[in-house]
């Protein structure tokens, strides 16, 4: 059966004027009272949900433009099933419908996610399918040629119905072409798109809001010839100002405003064919007053003239229809329908503006054919119509009446029909004009229709509205929830990553100290111990030379052997080269040592590197070459062709800046073999004049004699010439101090035959004592040659070579540790630069998630508070 016109026709849930039974008079009042309340009650609340939806709009729209790249969920039916159309065979109550969701701009990943449709005060949501609902699938049995069928169906189901996109997507959605062509758009062109969409939308809901608020309503009064429409419209307005004639012949259409739209004047204004009426242009009417309207309507007969009349309406407005303080109603009296304005009055009839359609036919005559024409038309168009019949106190039978003329009515407007108690009213509207007399029926009548405008325009103007509305909630909320599973998403993909990357950055940050020290402390250790070890070699080296042996003992250099007295020049000039050679071996042993250091120093930075640099980031690719080191001296070297030469070949030749080292034995100059090497008379004197503290200086010390032995000290070296107990060097020595005193007045006399001695005993000491003087004295000219001139023995030589070879230990371990921490910096920056964008995207996420909920909740408190359910 169908439904009533006023029962719970009315969209608001607070609507209670749908009781129909009511017969008392004052029950009718009452209820025309609730409609109207209702009425504003629905209005006010659309009002604020259409202004709630307007915030929540803008906010997507900042929202979209300055935090989050709003995405455009696409949802197909999932090939699987839907799951509100679970069998009745089966027990589960579904939750939703199942469908799968992908975005536009990428369409081709798909999440299973459970759709629910909004009902009274539960929004619309799109949550994620959990495994339950994938168990429930399962256990789902239908056969695979309806699965088959089913996953032909993937289309794009209509979810969106005011923020649709029109991506082209189509009908074709499933074929390639159009799937690439859509995955050519950029998230931000389809926000942008959206945008576009959500500013149409709010250019609409301003309308709509317009509208809901637009109090205005047209009543058009029509019926047949001479029905009574004037003497009702009269009755209605409690006034006679329509001319009531006996003759069918108005064709004007009357319209009766409240004076309080025309500055609470009573006026007619005649409107000016082919111009828009403007209250406010002169130019479009021709004002009249009332009193002059039947001259007016009847100096018109020939036009249809349209008339506009301004009347004060002195009721209350719970009594007044035009003025009755919730809608302006103004009534239209169009003229009797006949052949000729049958046309023009349907075509009035339809126009949006008119609210209500109130046909007045005659009791006595019934529906005429012109009549029954414009019924039947305009309940096509309207559904609903208030049928006045007029004149029914000239009916005997009423009863008869009353049933022929809803038998015609059923025919003519099945749905009038079915609200007959509340549409169709038989009344005498001549009697209503009547000062102080009862008539009930027409009363009835008033308030009905009252409540009729009202439910129309609920209907006509608010209902729209609300479609609208809930239509646009839904979308919000679809691409509300679409967005916080994306935003969930994120958030997840955030925290994986910060669980992943937080923990190394916190590693290296809390390592980035020991390492330091670490490398530092490999430095410090290698140029230190290269250093000492250098020393260590060096200075023992040294001492060794300068006690006329090799410096090391290497099967590269050897002391020449001892040729004879002959060859003594070149002996010495052999021996100091084997020495300066043994010097330079024990430098190239240091430059070994420091090798084995570095090579040491520059794996413990490897492993540093290893315990310090996060698993993923390259390693140095560095190849430690010890050969290597020590070479790059040779380029500092000036002027030698033979080292150029050495150093080009690729030979490792030691020596440093300084002059010192393996050059030695290539030295010219310190290969220039002196007499010296021979003899060497300054030694010899400084020997046993300075003030030595070497053993062997001691050892000599204790011979040393004052000057006033002298000549003691040359006769004992006389005697000692032959004595067995005295060596050659004693003589020699002896003979020494001789010739120091030759200058002496009183040793000149004797000095002849003491020189005499003297060549005896030189001549002995060079056959017994030179193989082996030799090397030492080279050896300690040697020495001399490369130690400080202040006399502190050694040093500049060993400190030359420790320093160069500490230097260059630590430059190849700096340059090792430099790349490692190089390596750990860019690393770590790597690190902190995922970190920071994790965490930015954890808390954009997490927002978004928070927001998009957010709008998930406001919409639903917008639902309940407008009374909005699911649009449809
Ligand atoms: N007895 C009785 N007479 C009525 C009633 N309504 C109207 N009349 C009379 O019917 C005649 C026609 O009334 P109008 O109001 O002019 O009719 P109308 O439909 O406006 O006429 P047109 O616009 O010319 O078609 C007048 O003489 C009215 O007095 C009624 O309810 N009862």
């Amino acid at each position: 059966m169908a439904q009533s016109y006023f029962p719970s026709r009315v969209a608001s849930p607070v609507a209670t004027f749908a009781d129909t039974s009511f017969t008392l008079n004052g029950d009718k009042q009452l209820k025309a009272e609730d409609v109207q309340e209702a009425y504003m009650e629905h209005r006010d609340r659309l009002v604020g949900a259409i202004d709630s939806t307007k915030g929540i709009l803008s906010e997507i729209r900042t929202f979209n433009k300055e935090e989050w790249v709003v995405r455009y969920p696409q949802l197909r039916e999932h090939p699987a099933e839907d799951l509100s159309e679970a069998s009745p065979s089966s027990p589960k109550r579904r939750r939703g419908i199942r469908r799968s969701l992908s975005f536009a701009d990428d369409p081709t990943t798909h999440t299973d996610v459970v759709l629910s449709e909004p009902r009274m005060g539960i929004t619309r949501s799109v949550t994620l399918a959990s495994i339950a609902d994938a168990q429930e699938e399962t256990e789902d049995s239908s056969s695979p040629a309806d699965k088959e069928n089913e996953s032909q169906r993937l289309l794009p189901s209509s979810d969106f119905h005011v923020l649709r996109l029109d991506l082209k997507l189509g009908a074709s959605g499933t074929s390639n072409a159009a799937t690439s062509l859509v995955s050519q758009l950029e998230k931000s062109s389809i926000a942008n798109l959206i945008d576009e969409r959500i500013g149409a939308s709010l250019n609409h809901i301003n309308k709509l809001r317009h509208r809901v608020e637009d109090t205005s309503s047209k009543v058009l009064v029509t019926g047949d010839l001479n029905a009574g429409k004037s003497t009702f419209v009269n009755a209605l307005l409690r006034r006679e100002v329509m001319p009531v004639d006996q003759q069918p012949c108005t064709t004007a259409f009357c319209e009766v405003h409240d004076a309080t739209e025309n500055h609470g004047k009573e006026e007619v204004h005649v409107l000016k064919e082919g111009t828009t009426y403007d209250i406010n242009d002169e130019s479009t009417f021709v004002r009249g007053t009332i009193a002059d309207l039947e001259d007016i309507v009847a100096e018109n007969e020939d036009t249809q003239q349209m008339i506009k009349l301004y009347l004060a309406d002195t009721r209350a407005p719970s009594e007044s229809l035009l003025n009755n303080g919730v809608v302006d109603i103004s009534l239209i009296d169009a003229p009797g329908l006949n052949r000729d304005s049958l046309k023009t009055t349907a075509l009035f009839a339809r126009q949006e503006e008119i609210d209500v359609v109130v046909f007045v036919v005659s009791a006595e005559n019934h529906f005429t054919l012109s009549a029954k024409e414009f019924l039947w038309n305009a309940s096509n168009e309207k559904a609903y119509l208030f049928i006045v019949v007029n004149k029914y106190d000239q009916i005997k039978n009423k009863d008869k009446c009353r049933r022929l003329v809803l038998e015609q009515i059923k025919q003519l407007s099945p749905r009038t029909y079915e609200d007959a108690q509340d549409l169709v009213h038989f009344v005498d509207s001549a009697t209503a004009l009547q000062p102080y007399t009862a008539n009930p029926a027409f009363d009835d009548l008033e308030s009905s229709l009252r409540s009729f405008v009202l439910v129309k325009r609920s209907k006509s103007k608010l209902h729209p509205v609300s479609t609208y509305l809930s239509n646009l909630l839904s979308d919000i909320e679809l691409l509300a929830g679409a967005n916080a599973i994306v935003a969930d998403a994120e958030l997840q993909e955030a925290r994986d990553n910060l669980e992943q990357v937080l923990p190394v950055l916190e590693k290296m940050k809390s390592g980035r100290d020991a390492l330091e020290n670490g490398l530092e402390a490999t430095e410090e250790e290698g140029a230190d111990g290269a250093a000492s070890k250098t020393r260590s070699i060096l200075t023992t080296a040294l001492e060794r030379v300068g006690q006329g042996k090799l410096g090391v003992e290497t099967p590269l250099v050897h002391m020449p052997t001892y040729p004879g007295i002959w060859g003594i020049w070149d002996y010495a000039r052999d021996v100091r080269r084997a020495l300066l050679a043994s010097l330079d071996a024990a430098v190239k042993l240091a430059e070994d040592e420091a090798r084995d250091i570095t090579s040491a120093g520059v794996e413990k930075i490897k492993d540093l590197g290893e315990s310090h640099l996060p698993e993923g980031v390259e390693r140095s690719r560095r190849v430690f070459m010890p050969e290597a080191m020590f070479s790059a001296v040779r380029r500092g070297a000036k002027g030698n062709k033979n080292r150029r030469s050495l150093s080009s070949q690729g030979a490792i030749v030691a020596g440093g800046v300084h002059g010192l080292g393996i050059g030695l034995a290539q030295r010219p100059d310190m290969l220039e073999t002196t007499f010296l090497d021979l003899f060497d008379v300054h030694h010899q004197l400084w020997l046993h004049f300075g003030d030595g503290s070497t053993k062997e200086d001691e050892e000599h010390l204790s011979v040393v004699p004052s000057a006033l032995s002298m000549v003691s000290v040359g006769v004992g070296a006389l005697t000692m010439v032959g004595g067995q107990a005295i060596g050659a060097r004693g003589l020699i020595e002896g003979v020494l101090r001789i010739t120091d005193l030759v200058g002496n007045e009183t040793t000149r006399t004797w000095a002849a035959p003491v020189l005499g001695a003297f060549t005896i005993g030189l001549t002995a000491y060079l056959i017994l004592e030179l193989p082996s003087s030799i090397p030492r004295t080279v050896g300690r000219r040697v020495r001399a040659s490369v130690v400080r001139k202040d006399g502190s023995d050694g040093e500049l030589f060993v400190d030359v070579h420790a320093g160069r070879v500490s230097k260059e230990t630590r430059k190849v371990l700096r340059l090792a540790s430099w790349d490692l921490r190089e390596r750990f910096r860019g690393a770590m920056e790597e690190r902190s630069k995922e970190v920071k964008g994790a965490e930015e995207m954890e808390q954009k996420a997490t927002r978004a998630k928070e927001w998009f909920g957010d709008v998930g909740r406001r919409t639903g408190e917008i639902r309940v508070g407008a009374g909005l359910a699911n649009g449809a």
